[in-house]
């Protein structure tokens, strides 16, 4: 049985851990491949953030000519090339994937990559399936970093009518003329934006009563108004079967909602109702490692298991489903790794997420929901970007920030943000939470340019109630 001195499941951010100084280890990676081409570099390269991201920016592009009409300039969509637009995207994403499949198969002496699937079968104990061949490998230190995978509700009919996830649906060969999207979350609000904007009549179903529903109440709100100008919005529906018409082009789902049973007809369906963590593909409780009830591996501050010398990040262990908290918890199993007597911690005490949809929006900390929930004390403002001189420029109407503030000691304890560059804006005030800045120092204690669009953030401050 081959030994190893260290094994990593996964090559999203698992891959990352590999520096210079682990130049003399013995270390194997093990790799299923993710998306419809089985990928090489986890999730974020290949289906997820970086395609996303570029495909929403070539939707705001498209979206110009609606952004001109308000300012008096006359724009016409003369078309959006899907070909074009989608290699494009993955002639720059699929070679870094490449590249990186081919450094560590050919050029890491010290590394034996496997493209395959690893489970355990006892104490840092692993088989690895790759077709038919199977090897049982040992590791004197196991990281896992199998990240997660789309999930579908079990509605009747769902499996057999076929639909896409966006692990497909970024590689789609041809637009559909309708889409309809099962969920309202993150992936709903981003690629229902990306599609409706390259001119996919996008039908958006919720079960609750607002999109984006874990976003602080007032930006679900108006980002839930926004949504209904722009496509079909079905809320407080059950989706009670899902069946393909006879001729097997369009695809039929029969819905319950406030006024009764309705039918939506489309010609390609979109799941994105919520990830789960891979745990199970790595067969976890083989290993002696211990699940959450929503079923991560269960980790300490220090990304350690309950086994020692197995470590995990990521989505497969980390309530926060975002590559910048799996780029951390990397980071302190790299050194944990290296250094075990003395690890360190990852602090997640100020975590911001960003939904690129349009409007974008962003968000760090305490939303009102939840500072009321535990009675955390608070005083809030709000700023419009309809009100400072950068939002004229915009001509924006909708979009604007909202602060929540410890009344005694000014300390910031949320900031959420709808509208342009939201992900951008919000920066400073993430600094200023994670640094312990108080709002009124933040405000006052600095130049703010004139007339740029961050003079948002300072009149949100600046109207924070004494
Ligand atoms: C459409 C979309 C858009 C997103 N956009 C953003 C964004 O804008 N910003 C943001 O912060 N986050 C975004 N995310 C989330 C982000 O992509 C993930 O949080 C992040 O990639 C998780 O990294 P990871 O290393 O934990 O997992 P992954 O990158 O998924 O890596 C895990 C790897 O393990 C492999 N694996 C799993 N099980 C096994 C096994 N048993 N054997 C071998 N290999 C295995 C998988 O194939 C995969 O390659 C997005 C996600 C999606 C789906
Ligand atoms: N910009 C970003 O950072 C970004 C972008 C995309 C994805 N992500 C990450 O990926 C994760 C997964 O994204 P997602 O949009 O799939 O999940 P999500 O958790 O954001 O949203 C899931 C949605 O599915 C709905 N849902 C769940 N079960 C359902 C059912 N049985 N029937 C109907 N609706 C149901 C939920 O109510 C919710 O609206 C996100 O939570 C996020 O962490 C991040």
């Amino acid at each position: 049985m081959r030994h190893f001195d260290l094994l990593i499941i996964g090559s999203g951010s698992g891959n990352a851990i590999l520096d210079d100084r682990f130049a003399d280890w013995d270390v194997a990676i093990v790799e299923k491949g993710v998306g419809s081409t089985g990928a090489f570099g986890g999730t974020c390269l290949n289906v997820g953030c970086i395609p996303s991201k570029m495909y929403v920016h070539t939707a705001d592009v498209a979206s110009s000519p609606e952004e001109g009409t308000k300012l008096g300039v006359q724009l016409t969509l003369q078309g959006a090339s899907w070909p074009q637009i989608r290699d494009r995207i993955f002639d720059r994403i699929d070679p870094i994937s490449g590249g990186g499949w081919y450094y560590r198969a050919h050029e890491n002496e010290n590394v034996t990559l496997y493209d395959g699937t690893a489970h355990f079968t006892g104490i840092r104990e692993i088989q690895v399936r790759s077709g038919t061949d199977t090897e049982t490998v040992t590791a004197d230190r196991v990281v896992v970093a199998a990240g997660s995978r789309p999930t579908a509700p079990d509605i009747p009919g769902l499996a057999e009518v076929g639909y896409h996830t966006s692990d497909s649906v970024l590689r789609l060969d041809e637009l559909p003329e309708r889409m309809t999207v099962l969920g309202t979350g993150f992936i709903a609000a981003e690629l229902a934006h990306v599609f409706s904007a390259l001119g996919v009549t996008v039908t958006v179903i919720g079960r609750s009563g607002a999109l984006l529903r874990s976003q602080d109440t007032d930006i679900s709100r108006r980002f839930t108004e926004l949504a209904e100008q722009r496509w079909d919005v079905r809320l407080h529906r059950q989706t009670r079967l899902a069946e393909r018409d006879s001729d097997g082009t369009t695809v039929r789902l029969h819905l319950d909602g406030p006024g009764g049973p309705e039918t939506v007809e489309t010609d390609l369906l979109l799941v994105a109702t919520g990830r789960r963590p891979n745990s199970d593909l790595v067969h976890a409780h083989a290993g002696g490692l211990h699940l959450t009830e929503d079923g991560r591996i269960q980790v300490d501050a220090t990304q350690a298991t309950h086994v020692p010398g197995v470590w995990a990040l990521g989505d497969v262990s980390s309530p926060y489903q975002l590559k910048h908290v799996a780029n951390r918890e990397a980071h302190t199993v790299q050194h944990n790794v290296l250094h075990p007597d003395a690890p360190i911690s990852t602090d997640h005490s100020v975590v911001p997420h960003a939904v690129f949809s349009h409007p974008q929006i962003a968000s760090v900390g305490l939303t009102e929901q939840e500072a009321t929930r535990r009675a955390v004390p608070f005083v809030t403002a709000t700023q419009d970007y309809a009100d400072i001189a950068y939002g004229w420029a915009l001509e924006d109407t909708s979009g604007f920030a909202k602060i929540l503030a410890d009344p005694h000691t000014r300390h910031l304890l949320g900031a959420h943000i709808i509208g342009p560059q939201a992900p951008t804006l919000i920066q400073p005030l993430i600094q200023a939470m994670q640094f312990g800045l108080d709002a009124d120092t933040m405000a006052r204690g600095q130049y703010w340019i004139h007339p740029a669009m961050p003079e948002l953030v300072e009149n949100a401050l600046l109207n924070l109630p004494r």
